[in-house]
């Protein structure tokens, strides 16, 4: 059975039952098996506010100080996750929480400059296959571990595309906007590594979506074939995706 990777972009915590919406979807589709990878910025950017901390980003990655990854972990692998969890158990699936070191992943350090920013290493041992044998749907947060016991801070669209290279399997990012825009607004159906890399100098594509468009990218070049980013906002577009159809940008590699 196909194994599909879906990347939810953290902001669908933000409105009421766009999760749960979707995970119904997921429960219809008995032609593959399903792994969640999911983000939550805008749940981090209120805890460390709340905390009292400044937060900033560079290139889309968050600047993660040793002192704010308590919040950090908390509102990820913690708030985030069991937050998803509660809307997939509404919708008929048994849920497993994890992070990417039970996902198969270890992190280590991305940039010295970027405190503990992770990025995705060699693999330990996952236990999603085995989680996908008892029929349970797994929900991967991005917070990661290094061989060193440290945790880590990895982009949710970076995680996501890890473990698809992992799991061998197929990924949609699904995030907060129909497409990728360009600069008058107007949706890209497609875009190639020159177009993605013009549209970023120019300054069109940038923050989360320059991280994202660079990793789907690194996905596309991988699968050898195109990776869709499309919006979690309307659950029918997860349908027509599986089901290879055109929705939101296609990213060639
Ligand atoms: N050219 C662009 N087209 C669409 N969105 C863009 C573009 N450039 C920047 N963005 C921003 O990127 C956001 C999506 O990235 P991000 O917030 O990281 O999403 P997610 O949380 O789903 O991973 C959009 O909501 C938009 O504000
Ligand atoms: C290093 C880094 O930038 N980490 C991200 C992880 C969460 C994330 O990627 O969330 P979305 O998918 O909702 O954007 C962050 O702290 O915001």
């Amino acid at each position: 059975m196909q194994t599909w990777v879906i990347k939810l972009g953290g902001a669908v915590l933000n409105t009421e039952n766009a999760a749960k919406a979707l995970f119904e979807v997921l429960a219809s589709q008995t032609q593959a098996q399903f792994v969640i990878v999911h983000g939550g910025g805008a749940l981090v950017d209120s805890w460390l506010k709340e905390a009292g901390f400044a937060s900033a980003k560079h290139q889309g990655l968050r600047i993660s100080p040793k002192e704010q990854m308590p919040y950090i972990v908390g509102a990820l692998a913690g708030c985030a996750n069991k937050q998803l969890m509660s809307q997939a158990i509404v919708a008929g699936h048994k849920p497993v929480g994890l992070s990417l070191y039970e996902a198969g992943i270890i992190s280590s350090q991305k940039l010295k400059a970027l405190g503990q920013v992770g990025q995705c290493d060699s693999g330990v041992q996952s236990v999603i296959p085995e989680l996908l044998k008892l029929g349970r749907l797994p929900l991967v947060s991005s917070i990661g571990f290094g061989d060193d016991g440290l945790w880590y801070n990895v982009n949710a669209d970076e995680a996501a595309a890890a473990i698809a290279k992992e799991l061998n399997a197929e990924i949609i990012f699904m995030t907060d906007v129909e497409a990728v825009l360009d600069a008058d607004k107007q949706p890209l159906h497609q875009l190639d590594t020159n177009q993605i890399n013009t549209l970023i100098a120019e300054g069109v594509i940038l923050g989360g979506m320059e991280v994202k468009v660079k990793t789907s990218l690194l996905a596309a070049q991988h699968l050898r074939r195109g990776v869709y980013i499309s919006s979690w906002q309307k659950p029918g577009n997860l349908v027509a995706l599986l089901a290879g159809e055109h929705v939101g940008t296609k990213i060639t590699p």
